[in-house]
């Protein structure tokens, strides 16, 4: 799997969805990044302007790459493997209702499993990690020993 050549990591935020104060979308995408930089030596700066490596935006349908979005529920979200240009990158789909709490979808979870894929995580098997391809609501921290162990044979 690819990887980040460096454990210093920039991020920004392109747009923000309606369905949720700029605030809570700016705290959702910050708790998801300390998920993955709790268990690794990775940092994540926020960058306002300019190019960053991993670029967060919403958008709907065809919204600018090959993997248009498909309206309300199936695909939530999408991020690229770490690499230049649109590596990295991740897409969060506008048609689906944002949430801050256990209604459909959370955003931190969805979050945090996007950017999973955005440090060069694939998809587990194991239905009790974060990384499996389906999204369901759980309290608390998100890592199972899997995407823990995953992790950390890329950046441990
Ligand atoms: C083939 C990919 C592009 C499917 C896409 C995904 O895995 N994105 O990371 C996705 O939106 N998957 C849906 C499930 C699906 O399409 O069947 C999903 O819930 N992804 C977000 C998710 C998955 C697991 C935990 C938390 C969030
Ligand atoms: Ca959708
Ligand atoms: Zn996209
Ligand atoms: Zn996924």
């Amino acid at each position: 799997n690819p990887k980040w050549p460096t454990n210093n990591v920039t991020f920004r935020i392109l747009n923000y969805t309606p369905d949720l104060p700029k605030a809570d979308v700016d705290r959702a995408i910050r708790n998801a990044l300390n998920v993955w930089s709790d268990v690794t030596p990775l940092t994540f700066k926020k960058l306002r302007e300019g190019i960053a490596d991993i670029m967060i935006s919403f958008g709907s349908l065809e919204h600018g790459d090959y993997y248009p979005f498909d309206g309300p529920n199936g695909l939530l979200a999408h991020a690229f493997p770490p690499g230049q240009g649109m590596g990295g990158d991740t897409h969060f789909d506008e048609d689906e209702n944002w949430t801050k709490d256990s209604s459909a979808y959370n955003l931190f979870i969805v979050a945090a499993h996007e950017l999973g894929h955005a440090l060069g995580m694939s998809h587990s098997t194991d239905p009790g990690a974060l990384m499996y391809p389906n999204y369901s609501y759980s309290e608390g921290f998100p890592l199972s020993e899997d995407d823990i162990e995953g992790i950390q044979a890329l950046y441990g």
